[in-house]
């Protein structure tokens, strides 16, 4: 999978995604600054899947957000192949919880609208967009309307509107979290034979942490917010994998407990402060803002 974006592959030794010290300010609605990320670091090689996991609201999905292009850094760097990010980057495909969709154009259309966006000829995208309908399993509905599928099909149509136009970078927010937990297991373990297929780098956010270690070749924890990296867990289970099958093995289940022993702590803390019962970040104050630049108070809107 290289190419589509008109990149090449970093040179060797130069990580596909990289955070170096990332801080993100958010100004609040109350005049106040919100310190959402603190100093993160985050290294992705090429063809890696990392999944990133942590308590609700650690940014998660600001990391991405800044991976992506769509918000800058306030301090520290995010860099694709060791560029700088400065907007949206061709070269990188999103999939949300929430899926893009036209939802008064047939599926086929939908597919082949990336390609289409991106200056190609229609009969080219119309049977490229075929072909991709086809690997995901949804040969024969071309012509249905988005809504005319199960969650699960409609699912795949993402899988298949990202992956068609290529991209080296993937970033994946919380994308199956709305599929029952069979449709969630046999769209994972299609996202797992595609990947195998095209090998973009991945960042997949999620709050569960067995779909983290059964994607994932390896799984990083942020703390409680400000979030920044706890720690870095390599996942060394085979590949191929299937997702229920791997949930069995005993290094899953070492890596699940090992994993949660990190992560528990920052759950019970940022479900201590929603209940008021913990200070934010140390109890640090809110202070009014300046500039979102400047020091700033953390953990609190
Ligand atoms: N544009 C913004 N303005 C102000 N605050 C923001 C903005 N975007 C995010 N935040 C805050 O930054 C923090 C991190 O948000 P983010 O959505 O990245 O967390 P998350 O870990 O993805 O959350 P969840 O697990 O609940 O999806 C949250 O407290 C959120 O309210």
């Amino acid at each position: 999978m290289r190419d589509a974006g008109g990149g090449t592959p970093p040179p060797d030794g130069v990580p596909a995604i990289e955070l170096a010290a990332a801080t993100k300010r958010f100004r609040t609605p109350s005049g106040g600054v919100y310190t959402a990320l603190r100093d993160l670091d985050l290294r992705v090689e090429p063809g890696e899947f990392c999944a990133v996991v942590g308590p609700t609201g650690c940014g998660k999905s600001t990391t991405l957000s800044l991976v992506s292009g769509l918000e800058a850094p306030t301090a520290g760097q995010a860099l694709i192949h060791g560029k700088p990010v400065t907007g949206i980057d061709p070269r990188v495909g999103f999939m949300f919880q929430t899926d893009a969709v036209f939802p008064w154009r047939s599926v086929l259309d939908n597919v082949a609208a990336g390609p289409r966006f991106r200056g190609m000829g229609k009969r080219e995208a119309i049977d490229k967009a075929r072909d991709w309908l086809r690997r995901v399993g949804l040969s024969g509905f071309e012509d249905r309307l988005p809504h005319q599928l199960s969650g699960g099909m409609r699912k795949r149509v993402a899988l298949a509107q990202t992956l068609i136009n290529e991209p080296e970078i993937l970033m994946m927010d919380e994308p199956f979290s709305a599929l029952d937990v069979q449709t969630r297991q046999i769209v994972q373990n299609e996202l797992l034979g595609l990947w195998e297929m095209t090998r973009p780098a991945v960042v997949f956010v999620t709050h569960d942490l067995e779909e983290a270690i059964a994607l994932a070749d390896k799984v990083v924890v942020l703390t409680v917010g400000p979030g920044t990296v706890k720690d870095t867990f390599t996942v060394d289970l085979p590949r191929p994998r299937r997702v229920q099958e791997i949930r069995m093995q005993p290094r899953f289940v070492q890596l699940y407990e090992r994993i949660w022993t990190c992560l528990r702590d920052e759950v019970e803390l940022a479900y201590a402060r929603s209940a008021g019962t913990a200070p934010a970040d140390g109890g640090v104050a809110l202070e009014k803002a300046g500039s979102a630049s400047g020091p700033a108070g953390e953990g609190q809107h």
